[in-house]
């Protein structure tokens, strides 16, 4: 029976132990570029069997927040290069979250002060964070989207590809393709956003051809063992909504099991809140999706997320149900959270507060055992 804390090969990764940290947008890179505050972030948290940073914008087109890091900018690569070795000299593995925001954005933050993108125009009457010309942050409304051209849709899926590309050449040890939360991705899933009367849109296959031409793009560039991808049955996050989710993803698991990739990772529930969440009227069947996706051939390890503590996560592990458990907040407040997961230590309690932009302060301050203990 596996543990927690036991190794795993995630398709060409060894991690030391099965505890993730999950993607978490912090909003402390200003003009999309990796700095040393990131370096010292990231480093502290290396003990992690596999951090997956923050939400990464392959192209200014997918970026929806402002001072979240690209790997659209060569000044970009440069700095996460130094956040990779950090971690690689610390033992440590770290694959990058590629993101396309969709619609989840602002005129401000597009090329040329342009409208966002989407499978169809329909706002998603949300919120993004814009810096204004004086410096100050701002929550504003996200912009009304336009939808994309068929003829576009290749273009974005390069992206993917050429984003991949420039992750392995930052020295990540591979990807995390987001398809969660009211992306881009998950925006052509699901009949909330994507009212399209073409090869995308409609049927379940088409809404999912989107998602499956990424996977098979970044897999065919950097090897599906280097690829992962996230995703959210059931989440009303960016007000995105899917009225029966089920089937989409019984269909998309069926799919992706027939493909080679490292990992799935699932959030359960709503992202951030309660995990027995659902949409469509009926209770979502994790363990269904999962089958589905094994009984294709599937490989890949199964990752899930979604408030889990020490012991739900050891329970997900040795019932044989995970492979893998992803901690959000929790990394953010405590940087050596493996540590205190093995010994039964206190958590730190995160500083909400200071989730989204400013700088070390509720970042990297936040103290290790070992620090207590020099006291
Ligand atoms: C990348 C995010 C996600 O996946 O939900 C995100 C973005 C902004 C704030 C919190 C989370």
């Amino acid at each position: 029976m596996a543990s927690l804390f036991d190794p795993i090969q995630l398709g060409d990764i060894a991690l030391e132990n099965r505890v993730a940290m999950a993607p978490l947008t912090r909003n402390r890179s200003p003009k999309a570029v990796p700095n040393n505050l990131n370096v010292v972030y990231y480093e502290q948290r290396a003990t992690a069997g596999l951090i997956i940073t923050e939400g990464t914008p392959v192209t200014q087109q997918g970026q929806g927040y402002a001072d979240v890091p690209g790997l659209y900018l060569p000044q970009a690569i440069e700095g996460w290069k130094k956040v990779t070795d950090a971690v690689h000299q610390r033992g440590g593995k770290i694959i990058t979250q590629m993101w396309h925001v969709g619609r989840i954005s602002h005129t401000s933050l597009q090329p040329n002060d342009g409208a966002p993108v989407a499978p169809s125009a329909l706002p998603a009457n949300g919120k993004t964070y814009i810096i204004n010309p004086d410096g100050s942050g701002a929550f504003v409304e996200t912009s009304e989207p336009r939808a994309l051209e068929l003829s576009e849709i290749a273009g974005i899926v390069d992206d993917f590809r050429k984003g991949a590309r420039a992750a392995i050449d930052a020295g990540f040890d591979g990807v995390e393709i987001h398809g969660a939360n009211g992306y881009l991705i998950d925006q052509f899933l699901k009949t909330g956003a994507n009212q399209r009367t073409d090869e995308y849109g409609g049927s379940i296959e088409n809404r999912a051809r989107l998602l499956l031409e990424i996977v098979e793009a970044v897999a065919g560039e950097i090897g599906g063992g280097r690829t992962g991808l996230r995703l959210s049955p059931v989440t009303p996050a960016n007000n995105i909504t899917e009225e029966d989710p089920q089937p989409l993803f019984d269909y998309v698991a069926g799919e992706l099991g027939k493909r080679d990739l490292a990992f799935i990772h699932v959030i359960e529930g709503a992202t951030g809140g309660p995990r027995d969440f659902t949409q469509g009227g009926k209770p979502f069947d994790y363990h269904a999706m999962k089958a589905a996706y094994r009984a294709a051939g599937g490989k890949g390890a199964w990752m899930v997320n979604n408030g889990y503590d020490g012991e739900s996560a050891k329970a997900a592990i040795e019932s044989g149900y995970a492979d893998v458990v992803a901690f959000g907040r929790s990394f953010i407040a405590n940087p050596d959270l493996v540590e205190r997961l093995k010994t039964g230590a206190t958590l730190n309690a995160p500083e909400v507060a200071t989730f989204y932009g400013g700088g070390a302060k509720g970042y990297t301050d936040y103290p290790t055992l070992e620090a207590v203990a020099a006291e």
